[in-house]
């Protein structure tokens, strides 16, 4: 099971959707991380130099040997935990990301990739933030499932 050896970690928003205004993809992706660390000895903070978890809004063929087939399907993806690629968060910009219920939300999505960026693999437990397929839920009152706390406190502790 990969997983990251320190506690703090740092991500990189390397450029922004047009979809939204910068500031609020930059409170997206903080909410998204603080769904992590609210449950782990976790700290996450944002650098604009080279970090653990580098951010990226892309589109299809975009130098990472995964490319991504235009709106709908694949939303984004991440990799588990280890240098280089490890961590990283690939955002579909042939999608339309939000701040609200239209799709797609992106602190909800960010907050599943972020899962994987710590370790987590999809969960089968239906209404878990690591279940594979996207279900909109209200990002003001969102509260991470038991079974996510419970997998990512496996691997980090409280
Ligand atoms: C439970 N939730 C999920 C689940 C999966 C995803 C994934 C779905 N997805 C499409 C997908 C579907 C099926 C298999 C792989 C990928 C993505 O690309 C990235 O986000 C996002 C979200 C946010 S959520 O609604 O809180
Ligand atoms: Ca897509
Ligand atoms: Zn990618
Ligand atoms: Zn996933």
């Amino acid at each position: 099971i990969a997983k990251w050896s320190k506690n703090v970690l740092t991500y990189r928003i390397n450029n922004y959707t047009p979809d939204m205004q910068p500031a609020k993809v930059r409170a997206a992706i903080a909410k998204a991380f603080k769904v992590w660390s609210d449950v782990t000895p976790l700290q996450f903070w944002r650098t604009s130099r080279p970090a653990d978890i580098e951010i990226w809004f892309a589109r299809r063929d975009h130098g990472d040997g995964n490319p991504f087939y235009g709106r709908g399907g694949i939303l984004a993806h991440a990799y588990y935990p280890a240098p280089g690629l490890g961590g990283d968060a690939h955002f579909d910009e042939d999608e339309q990301w939000s701040e609200y219920k239209s799709e797609y939300n992106l602190f909800l999505v960010a907050a599943h990739e972020f899962g994987h960026s710590l370790g987590l693999e999809h969960s089968n437990v239906l209404g878990a933030l690591m279940y594979p397929t996207y279900s909109y839920r209200n990002p003001n009152t969102f509260s991470l499932p038991y079974d996510d706390v419970k997998r990512i406190q496996k691997l980090y502790g409280k």
